[in-house]
């Protein structure tokens, strides 16, 4: 599907939509455990990725369009050894989590995924699951999917990297708790993307899992049992989504933009509130309704290192390209990893659109007063992320925009362009 966008101007309230990040942790808890219900689930394509991957080990994830809720059945800390290949699609998060999660078996998992998933970074992981006495392979033996998994994973000490992606720690601490010796992670590097380990640290306590930080990086004990304290657990908005919402706003607002399902808590990526409010966008947020107002003022450049916050970047690079001055951001080199590299990517989708760019290995400079955004054609990577920042981009260029492959939104926020013509966008869908 093409959209093409009409320059517009935004107005209303929506709500955020859930959390891909603690979806996909809720469903994988809940397949570590036995019973349990997830409310306000996101369900898109990544994170039905993540529930294939729980019905392969044994579990059993129903989505219950009444309630809209999941009930999973789960495998009790005893994946079984799947039937057949797991299809993680386009998700990171599945591959890494379900890649851990099938070293747990007696026996082998194959893993696999789209063209983008089977070009993204997993060695690290498997060098760390050979290390914990388990088996990993890359079948083309260059450290890419299709994988090969095998198990049962007994725990100890790994090395890792920090600077390729945490989904590597996130996926040795949930499997860490279902081996008999648990698993200590040494960190070689600095952490990037920490806040999503916070995330998983939240996630885990949520089941009853105990796993800490340490000096040397992360350590889960082993011979843990996966039992949520509450009756039902709760997916929280997701920052991620609510940038594009609020950049939108802050760009193209004629009256305020509101978003409901906003609270505060570990997501790293909730720093759009900040980012914005220093670029100059007026902001409200009452944390207690979880409220989130924006009303569009003339922005200015910043700079901003995204170590912390990868999935913010198509959003601020949008972002620079229509304030006055200079935006840089810095230390994305690992937004190169990601469906897309996304720093290439916003550097192309920009220029092509009439902003004046300069892209530097883990930097990426926006000059918003060179720039004059114009209406084109462009190609969104088959990237949710820069597909919905071009959507954003478009409401104030001069002229339509066409983003080819705009479907892809699947990924992480299915309605967004419903939600983008409730706000006021005017859109058109094409084959
Ligand atoms: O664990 C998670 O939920 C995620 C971690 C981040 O990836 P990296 O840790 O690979 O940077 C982020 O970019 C991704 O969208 C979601
Ligand atoms: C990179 C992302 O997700 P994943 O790593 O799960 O594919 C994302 O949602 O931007």
């Amino acid at each position: 599907m093409d959209v093409t966008i009409t320059p517009s101007q935004v107005a209303g309230t929506t709500a955020a939509p859930p959390s891909k990040s603690y979806t996909h942790r809720a469903i994988l808890a809940g397949g570590y455990s036995d019973e349990v219900t997830v409310r306000n689930p996101l369900v898109s394509a990544d994170t039905r990725a993540t529930m294939r991957a729980v019905n392969a080990f044994g579990g059993e994830v129903i989505h219950n369009t009444e309630t809209g809720t999941l009930e999973i059945t789960g495998f009790d800390g005893n994946p079984e050894v799947p039937e057949d290949v797991i299809d993680c699609a386009n998700s990171g998060t599945t591959i890494r989590l379900a890649t851990a999660t099938g070293a747990l078996a007696d026996g082998s998992t194959v893993l696999t995924g789209d063209e983008s998933l089977r070009s993204r970074p997993q060695e690290p992981l498997l060098l760390a699951i050979d290390q914990l006495a388990g088996r990993a392979q890359s079948t083309r033996e260059n450290g890419q999917a299709p994988l090969v998994v095998g198990g049962p994973l007994m725990g100890g000490s790994a090395p890792l990297p920090g600077d390729v992606s945490s989904q590597f720690v996130t996926a040795l601490l949930f499997a860490g708790a279902a081996t008999d010796a648990g698993i200590n992670i040494a960190l070689q590097n600095e952490l990037k993307s920490a806040p999503y380990v916070d995330i998983t640290l939240d996630v885990l306590d949520a089941f009853g899992i105990s796993a800490r930080r340490t000096s040397q990086g992360f350590s889960v004990g082993g011979r843990q049992s996966y039992r949520l304290r509450d009756g039902a657990y709760s997916v929280p908005g997701d920052f991620s989504s609510i940038s594009y919402l609020l950049a939108a706003g802050a760009l193209a607002g004629n009256e305020s933009v509101t978003v409901t399902e906003a609270y505060p808590g570990p997501q790293g990526d909730q720093a759009i509130v900040t980012i914005l409010e220093e670029m100059g966008a007026s902001i409200d947020w009452n944390h207690e309704t979880g409220e989130l107002t924006v009303t569009a003022e003339s922005l200015s450049g910043v700079e901003v290192a995204v170590a912390d916050t990868p999935d913010l970047l198509p959003t601020l690079a949008v972002l620079g390209a229509a304030a006055d001055g200079t935006t840089t951001l810095t230390e994305c080199e690992h937004v190169r990893y990601k469906e897309t590299d996304r720093v290439g990517a916003m550097a192309d989708t920009l220029s092509k659109m009439g902003a004046t760019v300069d892209e530097y290995e883990n930097k990426l400079v926006v000059h918003g007063s060179e720039s004059t955004l114009q209406g084109t054609t462009v190609d969104g990577r088959a990237d949710h992320r820069v597909i919905m920042a071009l959507s954003v981009a478009a409401l104030t260029a001069a002229g339509k925009t066409k983003i080819k492959g705009a479907e892809h939104v699947d990924v992480s926020f299915p309605n967004f362009f419903d939600v983008m013509e409730t706000l006021g966008v005017a859109l058109s869908r094409s084959e």
